[in-house]
């Protein structure tokens, strides 16, 4: 840690972390596990979303499998050079949506090693048993095909059957390597290609899409827990989104289908508190016909909208989520407006990395005049706000997927089902503690992340088990300590 605070450039001490990792894997987990709070902002967002901008400068070897097109009929071959052979859990990209960043490519390999890496430190997987893989279909990215560092295919992307046919070939290959049982995550693809991915292989592989099911899963634990200091039930809340994509309709979904599960009522009622805009205005009705499908289930009766300050005075959430990738979109004006009709307006900016935070923790403690419960997905420092100190919270995957998959694997389930969701963020929201709301947080400090991590993992299992979907039995009678004899911890003798 001494060496590694030399560096003063947050770049610098991601590049000295990758070759830490290289070189002495277990001092990389334990400084990581050990250090949580300072290493997690380096060897996740923000940092590692610089990194993948800059992939090809500061690439020094290759730390993942890349497919590319032209291994197309092959891709078996392919897995087969993997030194490991026992693989449990791939988180792949085909790096076309890189956190809020856009098309990177095939440089967008950082975030699977970064995703896999907290897979180890926050849930215990074993490290040999994670494989980040980027899928290499072209970028239509301008910039970095001309720069001359581009480490990728220098084409533009396959779409269409050649790249649905890649996708199938990776798929049945990964399962015919590494059998049924293989967690494949995907991460960072786009939504014309994410909301597909997910829906035709759900029913056949172990599949969990992170931007839509984990990012649902953290803040539906977070508004869980909100309710401590708000009071209320979700039932009684009002949402509204700014961007209708992955993140923002996967959340919206799980909302919903909590709020059903809890009331009774119809998911397509449920689904009726919950409000999206998108880049054209609020999704109501009359745009049904030109809507995406992910989208429709959100079009509800009301006169067009376009931005979105009118659609906040026209619906007055109570809770406003910001997933659109875009920056600065929570203006003064949009806080103030929620911060006029909520005593604690819930604001969440959920976009990564920081620069594309829809608004700070500053500006949103500022113009609420203190009373906002703000939660963002990339790290912000507390803010002083007329004398006090208000502690902004993280909303982000990194709370479920590493103790979520954990959860899966240790079970042997075969089939993620939207249940499990819900498991992990109930368990999630439970971790959160009196002292914690008493201080408007929602979420529970990184650093008792082993601990949360082995419940969620507990409550996952539990709820597998309770399905039918978990295959390895008999099941573990404490799930909690089986969670936590599962994980992987690099120890050192103490020779004191
Ligand atoms: O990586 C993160 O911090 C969360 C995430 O999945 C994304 O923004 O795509
Ligand atoms: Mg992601």
């Amino acid at each position: 840690m001494h060496n590694l605070r030399q560096f003063t450039v947050p770049l610098q001490r991601y590049m000295a972390m990758m070759d830490l990792q290289e070189r002495n894997e277990r001092l990389f987990y334990k400084l990581l596990i050990d250090n949580v709070e300072e290493l997690l902002p380096i060897v996740y967002t923000p940092t590692v979303g610089e990194a993948c901008q800059k992939y090809g400068s500061i690439f020094r070897r290759p730390q993942g499998l890349y497919i590319s097109l032209k291994e197309k009929g092959r891709i078996l071959e392919v897995l087969k050079n993997w030194p490991e052979k026992n693989i449990q859990v791939i988180v792949v990209t085909d790096g076309e949506r890189i956190l809020g960043l856009g098309d990177l490519g095939c440089q967008g390999m950082g975030i699977p090693v970064g995703k896999l890496s907290l897979y180890t430190a926050l849930g215990g997987v074993r490290p040999s048993v994670c494989l980040p893989i980027t899928i290499d279909v072209g970028t239509n990215n301008k910039k970095l095909l001309d720069d001359e560092f581009y480490i990728g295919l220098r084409q533009n992307r396959a779409t269409g059957e050649e790249y649905a046919e890649l996708l199938e070939e990776f798929m049945s290959a990964v399962k015919q390597n590494y059998g049924e049982k293989i967690l494949v995550q995907f991460e960072d693809f786009a939504n014309h290609n994410a909301f597909e991915l997910l829906a035709k292989y759900r029913t056949t592989h172990l599949v969990f899409n992170d931007d839509i099911q984990g990012t649902a899963s953290v803040v539906l634990a977070g508004l869980i827990a909100a309710l401590k200091v708000v009071g209320g039930t979700l039932a009684d809340h009002t949402f509204l989104f700014l961007g209708a994509g992955e993140a923002g309709t996967g959340i919206a979904e799980l909302i919903a289908l909590e709020i059903s599960k809890k009331t009774d009522a119809p998911i397509e009622e449920t689904r009726k508190q919950v409000w999206l805009v998108d880049s054209k205005g609020l999704v109501v009705t009359s745009r049904k016909e030109s809507l995406q499908h992910f989208k429709q289930p959100w079009a509800h009766e009301h006169e067009p909208v376009k931005e979105l300050i009118d659609a906040v005075q026209a619906i007055k959430p109570t809770v406003l989520i910001g997933t659109s990738g875009v920056g600065r979109t929570f203006t003064k004006e949009v806080i103030e407006a929620m911060a006029s009709f909520n005593e604690k307006p819930i604001i969440l900016a959920l976009s990564n990395p920081t620069s594309q935070s829809e608004c700070t923790a500053e500006e949103a403690y500022t113009w609420s005049e203190g009373r906002a419960i703000f939660c963002s997905g990339s790290p912000f420092e507390s803010v002083e706000y007329d004398g006090k100190i208000l502690v902004p919270g993280q909303a982000n995957n990194a709370y479920i997927f590493p103790g979520f998959g954990l959860g899966l694997i240790m079970s042997g389930t075969v089939r993620v089902h939207d249940d499990l969701l819900l498991a992990a963020s109930e368990a999630l929201a439970a971790q959160v503690t009196e002292e914690y709301y008493a201080k408007g947080l929602i979420y529970p400090p990184f650093s008792n992340i082993r601990k949360i991590s082995a419940n969620i993992a507990a409550n996952v299992a539990a709820k597998s088990y309770e399905l039918g979907l978990a295959s390895r039995l008999p099941r573990p009678k404490d799930l909690v300590k089986h969670a936590e004899s599962c994980m992987y911890t690099p120890v050192y003798r103490s020779y004191r």
